[in-house]
Protein backbone atom coordinates (compact mmCIF):
# COMPACT_ATOMS: atom_id res chain seq x y z
CA UNK A 1 0.00 0.00 0.00
CA UNK A 2 1.04 3.24 -0.76
CA UNK A 3 1.49 5.91 1.85
CA UNK A 4 2.26 9.56 1.71
CA UNK A 5 6.06 9.84 1.00
CA UNK A 6 8.89 12.16 2.13
CA UNK A 7 11.43 11.57 0.00
CA UNK A 8 10.83 13.46 -2.99
CA UNK A 9 12.82 13.62 -6.31
CA UNK A 10 13.01 16.23 -9.00
CA UNK A 11 15.26 15.67 -12.49
CA UNK A 12 14.00 12.36 -14.00
CA UNK A 13 16.99 12.35 -16.13
CA UNK A 14 19.63 9.51 -16.57
CA UNK A 15 20.45 9.63 -12.62
CA UNK A 16 17.71 10.68 -11.51
CA UNK A 17 15.13 7.92 -12.83
CA UNK A 18 17.60 5.09 -11.70
CA UNK A 19 17.81 6.90 -8.46
CA UNK A 20 14.23 7.11 -7.82
CA UNK A 21 13.64 3.79 -8.30
CA UNK A 22 16.75 2.71 -6.25
CA UNK A 23 14.73 4.72 -3.80
CA UNK A 24 11.45 2.88 -4.60
CA UNK A 25 12.57 -0.17 -4.74
CA UNK A 26 14.51 0.01 -0.93
CA UNK A 27 11.04 0.02 0.09
CA UNK A 28 10.45 4.07 0.04
CA UNK A 29 7.60 5.73 -1.27
CA UNK A 30 8.71 8.41 -3.61
CA UNK A 31 7.22 11.48 -5.85
CA UNK A 32 8.52 13.04 -8.69
CA UNK A 33 8.85 15.72 -11.02
CA UNK A 34 10.03 16.15 -13.96
CA UNK A 35 10.08 19.70 -15.63
CA UNK A 36 9.20 18.03 -19.19
CA UNK A 37 5.97 16.62 -17.97
CA UNK A 38 5.64 13.71 -20.37
CA UNK A 39 8.79 12.15 -19.50
CA UNK A 40 7.52 11.98 -15.72
CA UNK A 41 4.28 9.74 -16.94
CA UNK A 42 6.55 7.66 -19.07
CA UNK A 43 8.68 7.01 -15.80
CA UNK A 44 5.79 6.19 -13.70
CA UNK A 45 4.22 4.00 -16.75
CA UNK A 46 7.67 2.35 -17.32
CA UNK A 47 8.41 1.45 -13.56
CA UNK A 48 6.58 -1.89 -13.56
CA UNK A 49 6.28 -3.80 -9.58
CA UNK A 50 7.59 -0.51 -8.59
CA UNK A 51 4.74 2.12 -10.05
CA UNK A 52 2.89 2.05 -6.64
CA UNK A 53 5.73 3.00 -4.36
CA UNK A 54 5.92 6.32 -7.19
CA UNK A 55 3.50 9.63 -6.97
CA UNK A 56 4.14 11.52 -10.26
CA UNK A 57 3.66 15.01 -10.33
CA UNK A 58 2.75 17.47 -12.67
CA UNK A 59 3.80 20.77 -10.94
CA UNK A 60 5.76 21.83 -8.45
CA UNK A 61 2.71 22.46 -6.52
CA UNK A 62 1.72 18.90 -6.93
CA UNK A 63 4.98 17.53 -6.08
CA UNK A 64 5.32 19.37 -2.69
CA UNK A 65 1.56 18.77 -1.77
CA UNK A 66 1.98 15.68 -2.20
CA UNK A 67 5.01 14.83 0.15
CA UNK A 68 4.80 14.85 4.39
CA UNK A 69 6.61 17.06 5.86
CA UNK A 70 9.81 17.40 7.03
CA UNK A 71 9.84 16.94 3.10
CA UNK A 72 13.22 15.27 1.86
CA UNK A 73 13.33 16.83 -1.61
CA UNK A 74 16.40 15.75 -3.87
CA UNK A 75 17.33 17.77 -7.02
CA UNK A 76 19.41 15.36 -9.64
CA UNK A 77 19.58 18.09 -12.60
CA UNK A 78 22.56 20.00 -14.07
CA UNK A 79 24.92 22.06 -11.72
CA UNK A 80 25.20 25.49 -12.05
CA UNK A 81 22.04 27.90 -11.56
CA UNK A 82 19.34 25.51 -12.76
CA UNK A 83 19.54 24.54 -9.21
CA UNK A 84 19.64 28.52 -8.09
CA UNK A 85 16.37 28.01 -9.98
CA UNK A 86 15.07 24.81 -9.00
CA UNK A 87 15.83 26.22 -5.07
CA UNK A 88 14.28 29.18 -5.73
CA UNK A 89 11.19 28.03 -7.15
CA UNK A 90 10.63 25.69 -3.98
CA UNK A 91 11.01 27.94 -1.70
CA UNK A 92 8.19 29.29 -1.04
CA UNK A 93 6.09 26.05 -1.34
CA UNK A 94 8.30 24.38 1.43
CA UNK A 95 8.43 24.49 5.52
CA UNK A 96 11.39 25.09 7.94
CA UNK A 97 11.84 22.13 8.83
CA UNK A 98 11.95 20.84 4.82
CA UNK A 99 15.65 19.14 3.55
CA UNK A 100 16.22 20.17 0.21
CA UNK A 101 19.30 17.91 -0.78
CA UNK A 102 21.48 18.82 -4.29
CA UNK A 103 22.26 15.23 -5.89
CA UNK A 104 24.24 16.59 -8.46
CA UNK A 105 27.46 17.33 -9.11
CA UNK A 106 27.78 20.59 -7.66
CA UNK A 107 30.72 23.15 -7.06
CA UNK A 108 31.76 22.40 -3.56
CA UNK A 109 31.90 26.67 -3.21
CA UNK A 110 28.17 26.63 -4.69
CA UNK A 111 26.98 24.49 -2.03
CA UNK A 112 29.09 26.68 0.92
CA UNK A 113 26.99 29.08 -0.57
CA UNK A 114 23.29 27.18 -0.58
CA UNK A 115 23.79 26.40 2.99
CA UNK A 116 24.60 29.78 4.63
CA UNK A 117 21.44 30.77 2.21
CA UNK A 118 19.19 28.45 3.70
CA UNK A 119 20.23 28.77 7.17
CA UNK A 120 19.45 32.73 6.06
CA UNK A 121 16.00 31.90 4.59
CA UNK A 122 14.87 29.04 6.96
CA UNK A 123 15.21 25.55 5.55
CA UNK A 124 17.84 22.77 5.60
CA UNK A 125 20.21 22.11 2.66
CA UNK A 126 22.35 19.63 1.87
CA UNK A 127 24.64 19.05 -0.61
CA UNK A 128 25.75 15.70 -1.47
CA UNK A 129 27.75 13.89 -4.16
CA UNK A 130 26.65 10.54 -6.22
CA UNK A 131 29.05 8.62 -7.66
CA UNK A 132 28.67 5.40 -9.85
CA UNK A 133 26.66 6.37 -13.09
CA UNK A 134 23.65 5.26 -14.43
CA UNK A 135 24.30 1.06 -13.10
CA UNK A 136 25.13 2.95 -9.62
CA UNK A 137 22.55 5.25 -9.13
CA UNK A 138 19.78 2.34 -9.97
CA UNK A 139 21.51 -0.21 -8.12
CA UNK A 140 23.87 1.42 -5.54
CA UNK A 141 25.56 4.36 -5.93
CA UNK A 142 28.99 5.79 -3.36
CA UNK A 143 27.56 8.87 -1.85
CA UNK A 144 29.85 11.38 0.33
CA UNK A 145 27.32 13.95 2.44
CA UNK A 146 27.74 17.90 3.31
CA UNK A 147 25.73 19.71 5.11
CA UNK A 148 23.75 20.07 8.54
CA UNK A 149 24.69 16.74 10.69
CA UNK A 150 21.12 16.85 12.01
CA UNK A 151 19.96 16.94 8.74
CA UNK A 152 22.38 14.22 7.79
CA UNK A 153 20.85 11.98 9.82
CA UNK A 154 17.19 12.40 9.12
CA UNK A 155 17.94 11.25 5.68
CA UNK A 156 20.66 9.11 5.78
CA UNK A 157 18.35 6.16 6.53
CA UNK A 158 17.23 6.49 2.79
CA UNK A 159 21.04 6.86 1.75
CA UNK A 160 22.33 4.03 3.19
CA UNK A 161 19.63 1.51 1.97
CA UNK A 162 20.02 2.90 -1.35
CA UNK A 163 23.96 2.82 -1.28
CA UNK A 164 26.08 0.64 -2.42
CA UNK A 165 27.69 -1.80 0.17
CA UNK A 166 31.09 -2.99 1.02
CA UNK A 167 31.08 -6.11 3.06
CA UNK A 168 27.85 -5.03 4.48
CA UNK A 169 28.84 -1.41 5.14
CA UNK A 170 26.89 1.64 3.49
CA UNK A 171 29.18 3.72 1.28
CA UNK A 172 27.30 6.92 2.24
CA UNK A 173 29.26 8.62 4.69
CA UNK A 174 28.86 12.35 5.96
CA UNK A 175 31.88 14.31 5.51
CA UNK A 176 31.41 17.69 6.96
CA UNK A 177 29.87 21.06 7.23
CA UNK A 178 28.28 23.00 3.82
CA UNK A 179 29.95 21.82 0.55
CA UNK A 180 32.64 18.95 2.30
CA UNK A 181 30.30 16.65 0.73
CA UNK A 182 30.57 18.33 -3.06
CA UNK A 183 34.59 18.75 -2.72
CA UNK A 184 35.57 14.86 -1.49
CA UNK A 185 33.40 13.92 -4.50
CA UNK A 186 35.21 17.04 -6.62
CA UNK A 187 38.30 15.38 -5.94
CA UNK A 188 37.04 12.06 -6.42
CA UNK A 189 36.47 12.73 -10.16
CA UNK A 190 39.81 14.67 -10.35
CA UNK A 191 41.55 11.18 -9.46
CA UNK A 192 38.58 9.41 -11.85
CA UNK A 193 40.46 11.44 -14.74
CA UNK A 194 43.71 10.48 -13.93
CA UNK A 195 43.18 6.87 -13.51
CA UNK A 196 41.56 7.15 -16.81
CA UNK A 197 44.30 9.28 -17.89
CA UNK A 198 46.81 6.89 -17.11
CA UNK A 199 44.64 3.64 -18.50
CA UNK A 200 45.05 5.39 -21.73
CA UNK A 201 48.89 6.02 -22.13
CA UNK A 202 49.36 2.43 -21.37
CA UNK A 203 46.65 1.63 -23.95
CA UNK A 204 48.53 3.91 -26.07
CA UNK A 205 51.82 2.06 -25.38
CA UNK A 206 49.97 -1.08 -26.17
CA UNK A 207 48.37 -0.49 -29.14
CA UNK A 208 50.85 2.21 -30.85
CA UNK A 209 54.28 1.54 -29.14
CA UNK A 210 53.44 -2.39 -29.31
CA UNK A 211 51.44 -2.71 -32.04
CA UNK A 212 48.66 -5.01 -30.31
CA UNK A 213 45.49 -4.80 -31.31
CA UNK A 214 42.22 -4.06 -28.77
CA UNK A 215 40.92 -7.83 -28.37
CA UNK A 216 44.36 -8.35 -27.61
CA UNK A 217 44.55 -5.46 -25.47
CA UNK A 218 41.53 -6.16 -23.61
CA UNK A 219 42.55 -9.82 -22.39
CA UNK A 220 45.66 -7.53 -21.18
CA UNK A 221 43.12 -5.26 -19.02
CA UNK A 222 41.04 -8.47 -18.14
CA UNK A 223 43.98 -10.27 -16.81
CA UNK A 224 44.85 -7.00 -14.59
CA UNK A 225 41.91 -7.10 -13.42
CA UNK A 226 42.69 -10.07 -11.49
CA UNK A 227 45.64 -8.53 -9.38
CA UNK A 228 46.56 -5.59 -7.32
CA UNK A 229 44.93 -3.20 -10.29
CA UNK A 230 41.69 -4.64 -9.85
CA UNK A 231 39.28 -2.00 -10.41
CA UNK A 232 36.26 -0.65 -12.19
CA UNK A 233 37.83 1.45 -14.58
CA UNK A 234 40.59 -1.50 -15.36
CA UNK A 235 37.23 -3.45 -16.12
CA UNK A 236 35.67 -1.64 -18.02
CA UNK A 237 38.56 -0.86 -19.98
CA UNK A 238 38.72 -4.80 -20.59
CA UNK A 239 35.56 -4.48 -21.52
CA UNK A 240 35.27 -1.51 -24.24
CA UNK A 241 38.22 -3.04 -26.17
CA UNK A 242 37.09 -6.06 -26.85
CA UNK A 243 33.61 -4.92 -28.39
CA UNK A 244 33.11 -4.64 -31.96
CA UNK A 245 31.58 -2.10 -33.76
CA UNK A 246 28.37 -3.63 -35.43
CA UNK A 247 28.49 -0.80 -38.77
CA UNK A 248 31.97 -1.18 -39.48
CA UNK A 249 32.96 -4.97 -38.16
CA UNK A 250 36.47 -3.70 -36.52
CA UNK A 251 36.90 -3.37 -32.65
CA UNK A 252 34.51 -0.02 -31.98
CA UNK A 253 37.51 1.41 -30.38
CA UNK A 254 39.12 2.19 -33.56
CA UNK A 255 36.29 4.02 -35.06
CA UNK A 256 35.93 6.18 -31.80
CA UNK A 257 37.26 9.95 -32.41
CA UNK A 258 39.82 10.59 -29.97
CA UNK A 259 38.46 13.98 -28.56
CA UNK A 260 37.15 13.67 -24.83
CA UNK A 261 34.98 14.92 -23.14
CA UNK A 262 35.09 16.49 -19.50
CA UNK A 263 31.76 18.36 -18.00
CA UNK A 264 33.71 20.07 -15.10
CA UNK A 265 35.07 18.14 -12.35
CA UNK A 266 38.20 17.69 -13.17
CA UNK A 267 39.00 21.31 -14.02
CA UNK A 268 37.81 22.06 -10.91
CA UNK A 269 39.55 20.03 -9.25
CA UNK A 270 42.96 21.59 -10.68
CA UNK A 271 41.78 25.15 -9.48
CA UNK A 272 41.21 24.35 -6.55
CA UNK A 273 44.58 22.47 -6.20
CA UNK A 274 46.05 25.64 -7.00
CA UNK A 275 44.18 27.97 -4.65
CA UNK A 276 45.29 25.04 -1.74
CA UNK A 277 48.81 25.17 -2.76
CA UNK A 278 48.70 21.75 -3.02
CA UNK A 279 50.38 19.48 -6.07
CA UNK A 280 47.52 17.45 -7.97
CA UNK A 281 50.14 17.22 -10.87
CA UNK A 282 48.56 13.78 -12.47
CA UNK A 283 45.06 15.24 -12.03
CA UNK A 284 46.45 18.53 -13.83
CA UNK A 285 48.18 16.53 -16.84
CA UNK A 286 44.83 14.56 -17.25
CA UNK A 287 42.65 18.13 -17.70
CA UNK A 288 45.22 19.00 -20.35
CA UNK A 289 45.49 16.09 -21.82
CA UNK A 290 41.79 15.86 -22.20
CA UNK A 291 41.84 19.82 -23.61
CA UNK A 292 45.12 18.86 -25.79
CA UNK A 293 42.72 15.80 -27.51
CA UNK A 294 40.00 18.65 -28.07
CA UNK A 295 42.84 20.58 -30.72
CA UNK A 296 41.97 17.83 -33.18
CA UNK A 297 42.50 20.52 -36.19
CA UNK A 298 45.97 21.00 -34.55
CA UNK A 299 47.30 17.81 -33.76
CA UNK A 300 46.14 16.87 -37.52
CA UNK A 301 48.72 19.66 -38.66
CA UNK A 302 51.70 19.00 -35.98
CA UNK A 303 51.29 16.09 -37.27
CA UNK A 304 51.88 16.60 -41.19
CA UNK A 305 54.78 19.21 -40.21
CA UNK A 306 56.88 16.94 -37.72
CA UNK A 307 55.07 13.39 -39.10
CA UNK A 308 53.03 11.26 -36.39
CA UNK A 309 55.09 10.96 -32.31
CA UNK A 310 54.13 7.48 -31.43
CA UNK A 311 56.71 4.55 -32.90
CA UNK A 312 57.40 1.12 -32.39
CA UNK A 313 58.97 0.48 -29.21
CA UNK A 314 61.75 -2.49 -30.04
CA UNK A 315 62.39 -5.89 -28.64
CA UNK A 316 61.89 -6.06 -24.68
CA UNK A 317 62.04 -2.25 -23.77
CA UNK A 318 59.17 -2.65 -22.23
CA UNK A 319 56.85 -5.90 -20.97
CA UNK A 320 53.15 -6.67 -20.39
CA UNK A 321 54.60 -6.40 -16.46
CA UNK A 322 56.36 -3.79 -16.98
CA UNK A 323 53.51 -1.65 -18.26
CA UNK A 324 51.50 -3.28 -14.72
CA UNK A 325 53.89 -2.04 -12.17
CA UNK A 326 54.05 1.54 -14.07
CA UNK A 327 50.22 1.29 -13.56
CA UNK A 328 50.29 0.91 -9.77
CA UNK A 329 53.20 3.37 -9.54
CA UNK A 330 51.34 5.84 -11.18
CA UNK A 331 48.13 5.32 -9.06
CA UNK A 332 49.43 5.26 -5.64
CA UNK A 333 51.44 8.55 -6.68
CA UNK A 334 47.50 9.87 -8.17
CA UNK A 335 45.88 8.74 -4.55
CA UNK A 336 48.30 10.20 -2.82
CA UNK A 337 48.18 13.64 -4.32
CA UNK A 338 44.61 12.99 -4.20
CA UNK A 339 44.62 12.50 -0.24
CA UNK A 340 46.85 15.33 0.36
CA UNK A 341 44.53 17.44 -1.33
CA UNK A 342 41.74 16.28 0.77
CA UNK A 343 43.95 16.98 4.21
CA UNK A 344 44.96 20.32 3.06
CA UNK A 345 41.02 21.42 2.62
CA UNK A 346 39.96 20.08 5.59
CA UNK A 347 42.31 22.13 7.90
CA UNK A 348 41.72 25.41 5.36
CA UNK A 349 37.79 24.89 6.02
CA UNK A 350 37.91 23.29 9.18
CA UNK A 351 35.76 20.40 7.84
CA UNK A 352 37.80 17.86 9.96
CA UNK A 353 37.17 15.61 6.60
CA UNK A 354 37.36 11.47 8.22
CA UNK A 355 40.27 10.84 5.95
CA UNK A 356 40.07 6.80 6.12
CA UNK A 357 36.17 7.15 5.66
CA UNK A 358 36.70 9.22 1.81
CA UNK A 359 38.34 5.73 1.20
CA UNK A 360 36.01 3.34 2.54
CA UNK A 361 33.31 5.46 0.95
CA UNK A 362 35.09 5.26 -2.35
CA UNK A 363 35.50 0.99 -1.97
CA UNK A 364 32.48 0.24 -3.87
CA UNK A 365 29.85 1.77 -5.88
CA UNK A 366 31.90 4.48 -7.72
CA UNK A 367 33.70 5.19 -10.83
CA UNK A 368 37.08 4.51 -9.26
CA UNK A 369 36.23 1.76 -6.97
CA UNK A 370 39.62 -0.84 -6.70
CA UNK A 371 41.22 -3.29 -4.23
CA UNK A 372 43.70 -0.51 -3.62
CA UNK A 373 40.94 1.66 -1.91
CA UNK A 374 40.65 -0.65 1.42
CA UNK A 375 44.46 -0.88 1.61
CA UNK A 376 44.10 2.95 1.30
CA UNK A 377 41.80 3.08 4.38
CA UNK A 378 43.59 1.02 6.21
CA UNK A 379 47.02 3.23 5.98
CA UNK A 380 44.53 6.10 7.01
CA UNK A 381 43.76 4.58 9.61
CA UNK A 382 46.72 4.65 11.26
CA UNK A 383 48.28 8.32 9.61
CA UNK A 384 44.78 10.14 8.28
CA UNK A 385 47.32 13.25 7.02
CA UNK A 386 50.42 11.48 5.82
CA UNK A 387 51.08 10.65 2.25
CA UNK A 388 50.32 7.85 1.13
CA UNK A 389 53.45 6.64 -0.68
CA UNK A 390 55.36 6.87 2.68
CA UNK A 391 52.83 4.73 4.37
CA UNK A 392 54.37 1.24 4.80
CA UNK A 393 52.25 -0.68 2.63
CA UNK A 394 52.42 1.77 -0.39
CA UNK A 395 56.40 2.04 0.44
CA UNK A 396 56.43 -1.70 -0.16
CA UNK A 397 54.47 -1.49 -3.25
CA UNK A 398 56.29 1.56 -4.42
CA UNK A 399 59.66 0.22 -4.23
CA UNK A 400 58.49 -2.79 -6.19
CA UNK A 401 57.03 -0.71 -8.86
CA UNK A 402 59.20 2.61 -9.45
CA UNK A 403 61.38 1.23 -11.51
CA UNK A 404 58.82 0.11 -14.09
CA UNK A 405 57.17 3.38 -14.12
CA UNK A 406 60.66 5.05 -15.36
CA UNK A 407 61.63 2.66 -17.93
CA UNK A 408 57.71 2.74 -19.10
CA UNK A 409 58.05 6.99 -19.29
CA UNK A 410 61.57 6.93 -20.53
CA UNK A 411 61.23 4.63 -22.78
CA UNK A 412 57.49 6.66 -23.98
CA UNK A 413 59.69 9.41 -24.29
CA UNK A 414 62.20 8.25 -26.31
CA UNK A 415 59.44 6.64 -28.86
CA UNK A 416 57.30 9.99 -28.99
CA UNK A 417 54.48 7.53 -26.93
CA UNK A 418 53.54 10.70 -24.52
CA UNK A 419 52.76 9.39 -20.81
CA UNK A 420 51.34 12.71 -19.45
CA UNK A 421 50.02 11.47 -16.53
CA UNK A 422 52.35 8.65 -15.45
CA UNK A 423 55.63 11.08 -16.29
CA UNK A 424 53.88 13.52 -13.68
CA UNK A 425 53.83 10.61 -11.18
CA UNK A 426 56.83 10.02 -11.96
CA UNK A 427 58.30 13.77 -11.67
CA UNK A 428 56.33 13.53 -7.77
CA UNK A 429 57.60 10.83 -6.23
CA UNK A 430 61.01 11.52 -7.33
CA UNK A 431 60.61 14.85 -5.61
CA UNK A 432 59.03 13.74 -3.18
CA UNK A 433 61.85 11.65 -2.31
CA UNK A 434 64.69 14.33 -2.59
CA UNK A 435 66.03 16.28 0.41
CA UNK A 436 67.69 18.87 -1.20
CA UNK A 437 65.35 20.27 -3.70
CA UNK A 438 66.63 22.96 -6.87
CA UNK A 439 64.06 25.46 -5.12
CA UNK A 440 67.63 27.01 -3.85
CA UNK A 441 68.13 28.63 -7.19
CA UNK A 442 64.55 29.90 -7.50
CA UNK A 443 65.23 31.99 -4.39
CA UNK A 444 68.07 33.07 -5.53
CA UNK A 445 66.66 34.53 -8.84
CA UNK A 446 63.57 35.74 -6.96
CA UNK A 447 65.45 37.63 -4.79
CA UNK A 448 67.89 38.98 -7.27
CA UNK A 449 65.55 40.33 -9.28
CA UNK A 450 62.83 41.58 -6.60
CA UNK A 451 64.65 41.51 -2.90
CA UNK A 452 62.03 39.02 -2.25
CA UNK A 453 64.94 37.32 0.40
CA UNK A 454 65.73 33.63 1.05
CA UNK A 455 66.65 31.35 4.13
CA UNK A 456 70.46 30.46 4.87
CA UNK A 457 70.53 27.09 5.65
CA UNK A 458 70.93 26.29 9.12
CA UNK A 459 70.09 29.67 10.14
CA UNK A 460 66.76 31.99 11.13
CA UNK A 461 65.95 34.79 9.51
CA UNK A 462 65.18 36.53 5.77
CA UNK A 463 68.60 37.04 4.33
CA UNK A 464 69.34 39.19 0.83
CA UNK A 465 72.20 38.18 -1.50
CA UNK A 466 75.25 40.37 -2.52
CA UNK A 467 73.68 40.66 -6.17
CA UNK A 468 74.75 43.70 -8.11
CA UNK A 469 77.97 44.17 -5.80
CA UNK A 470 75.97 45.53 -3.21
CA UNK A 471 75.01 43.07 -0.01
CA UNK A 472 71.66 44.43 0.51
N1 LIG B 1 25.53 10.88 -15.75
C1 LIG B 1 26.40 10.52 -14.81
O1 LIG B 1 27.12 9.51 -14.93
C2 LIG B 1 26.49 11.30 -13.55
C3 LIG B 1 25.91 12.56 -13.42
N2 LIG B 1 25.99 13.23 -12.23
C4 LIG B 1 25.36 14.53 -12.07
O2 LIG B 1 23.96 14.36 -11.89
C5 LIG B 1 23.24 15.49 -12.40
C6 LIG B 1 22.23 15.01 -13.42
O3 LIG B 1 22.93 14.37 -14.47
P1 LIG B 1 22.24 13.40 -15.53
O4 LIG B 1 21.13 12.64 -14.90
O5 LIG B 1 23.34 12.66 -16.18
O6 LIG B 1 21.63 14.47 -16.55
P2 LIG B 1 20.50 14.29 -17.67
O7 LIG B 1 20.85 15.26 -18.72
O8 LIG B 1 20.30 12.87 -18.03
O9 LIG B 1 19.18 14.79 -16.92
C7 LIG B 1 19.00 16.11 -16.52
C8 LIG B 1 17.69 16.27 -15.77
O10 LIG B 1 17.61 17.62 -15.34
C9 LIG B 1 16.44 18.21 -15.90
N3 LIG B 1 16.72 19.58 -16.28
C10 LIG B 1 17.62 20.00 -17.20
N4 LIG B 1 17.60 21.33 -17.28
C11 LIG B 1 16.64 21.76 -16.41
C12 LIG B 1 16.16 23.03 -16.06
N5 LIG B 1 16.64 24.15 -16.62
N6 LIG B 1 15.19 23.09 -15.14
C13 LIG B 1 14.70 21.99 -14.56
N7 LIG B 1 15.11 20.74 -14.86
C14 LIG B 1 16.09 20.64 -15.77
C15 LIG B 1 16.08 17.39 -17.11
O11 LIG B 1 14.72 17.52 -17.37
P3 LIG B 1 14.08 17.42 -18.86
O12 LIG B 1 13.65 15.99 -19.01
O13 LIG B 1 12.95 18.37 -18.83
O14 LIG B 1 15.14 17.81 -19.83
C16 LIG B 1 16.47 15.99 -16.63
O15 LIG B 1 15.47 15.45 -15.83
C17 LIG B 1 24.33 16.42 -12.96
O16 LIG B 1 24.70 17.35 -11.98
C18 LIG B 1 25.48 15.47 -13.25
O17 LIG B 1 26.73 16.13 -13.26
C19 LIG B 1 26.61 12.69 -11.14
C20 LIG B 1 27.18 11.46 -11.20
C21 LIG B 1 27.21 10.68 -12.41
O1 LIG C 1 30.51 12.20 -11.71
C1 LIG C 1 30.65 11.29 -12.49
C2 LIG C 1 31.11 9.96 -12.02
O2 LIG C 1 31.54 9.99 -10.74
C3 LIG C 1 30.41 11.49 -13.95
O3 LIG C 1 30.55 10.34 -14.65
C4 LIG C 1 31.21 12.64 -14.42
O4 LIG C 1 30.27 13.67 -14.67
C5 LIG C 1 31.97 12.42 -15.69
O5 LIG C 1 32.70 13.58 -15.88
P1 LIG C 1 33.18 14.13 -17.28
O6 LIG C 1 31.94 14.26 -18.14
O7 LIG C 1 33.79 15.45 -16.96
O8 LIG C 1 34.14 13.10 -17.81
Amino acid sequence: MTEQPTVGLIGLGTMGSNLALNIAENGFDIAVYNRTVARTHEFVEEAGRLKDKLTGTDTLEQFVAALKSPRKIILMVPAGSIVDDQIAALRPLIEPEDIIIDAGNANFGDSNRRAAEALEQGFRFLGIGVSGGEEGARFGPSIMGGGPRKAWDEVAPVLEAISAKYEGQACATWMGEGGAGHFVKMVHNGIEYADMQMIAEVYGILRDGMNMSAPDIANVFAKWNEGPLQSYLIEISAEVAKVIDDKAGVPILDIILDRAGQKGTGRWTAIEAQHLGTPVTTIEAAVAARNISARLDQRKSGEEIYSAAPSPITGDAITIDMLENALLAGKIACYAQGFDMLSAASKTYEWGLPMPDVAEVWREGCIIRSAMLNDMAEALKKTPDANLMFAPFFVERLKNSHGDLRQVVSQGALTGNSTPALSAGLAYFDMMRTGRSTANMIQAQRDFFGAHTFERIGEEGAHNGPWNGTDK
